[in-house]
């Protein structure tokens, strides 16, 4: 198996390059980051050309997030700066050569919500499409993020269908899909196709993958079973130094 560090979570404690360079030092195979924004674009790409590790994929902004908003795009009134930062995600990412933007749904229901979701998912996915990039919707879960828009697989499915984008996928995060539906690997399986990323943590604690009430040495062997041979993005929260928290990375090698 091939596993990408999440920097949003992992050496969250250090500068992005710093981070990607600790990554490469542990043996991780890929790197995926959560709102790079504050560091230049070309800091990041010299130290993903000097660790020779891909950055796979970056969110949108989150917006106001004192004022507690958590994305933008299905947001009715919202859409100039969801486009905007659409547009944003799109652009750093090319420039360190990330091939995903996770497009941001944020605190939002109704149907309303969900026709300005897909207008602006359809302005995502035609302008990734160009430079070869794909958009991904996450469906998060109710404990952590109560009101989010996008809640399960079959909300993802729908939109990615109605959406009609061969470059809209669904970041597949084991973590959240346990929370709200269990059945993991049935899912995994019936979903593949529409799969762009897969994300994993213990449940329900969101910690390494090593404990909880989901056997990640099974659910990986599946996903090797299925064909799956992308990065697993390990978004987990450490409880201490990231490094102190590795013993799973060569034991599901
Ligand atoms: O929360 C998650 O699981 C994510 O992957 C988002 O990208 C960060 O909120
Ligand atoms: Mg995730």
């Amino acid at each position: 198996m091939k596993f990408s560090a999440n920097l949003g979570f992992l050496w969250a404690d250090r500068p992005l390059p710093d981070a990607i360079r600790a990554a490469a030092k542990a043996g991780f195979d890929a790197v995926e980051c959560h709102w790079p924004y504050a560091v230049p674009a070309a800091e990041v790409k010299a130290a993903l050309n000097e660790t020779g590790l891909p950055m796979l994929g970056l969110n949108t902004v989150r917006g106001d997030v004192e004022a507690g908003e958590n994305g933008l795009a299905a947001l009715p009134g919202r859409e100039a700066d969801a486009r905007a930062s659409i547009d944003e995600a799109i652009a750093y990412g090319r420039d360190i050569g990330a091939g995903k933007v996770h497009v941001m749904a944020g605190f939002a229901e109704g149907p309303e919500a969900e026709a300005v979701f897909l207008a602006n998912l359809r302005h995502a996915c035609a302008a990734a499409a160009p430079h070869g990039m794909s958009i991904l919707i996450e469906p998060l879960n109710r404990y952590d993020a109560p009101g989010y828009f996008l809640t399960t697989t079959d909300q993802a499915r729908g939109l990615i269908e109605a959406a009609g984008a061969p470059n809209l996928k669904l970041m597949f995060d084991c973590y959240h899909v346990q929370l709200m539906e269990g059945d993991l690997t049935h899912r995994l399986q019936a979903l593949l196709p529409l799969i762009g990323h897969i994300q994993f943590a213990s449940v329900p604690d969101r910690g390494a993958p090593d404990h909880g009430e989901v056997s990640f040495a099974h659910v990986f062997e599946v996903i090797e079973g299925l064909g799956w041979m992308a990065p697993l993005g390990a978004e987990y929260k450490p409880t201490g130094p990231t490094d102190d928290s590795l013993g799973w990375l060569a034991s599901f090698r």
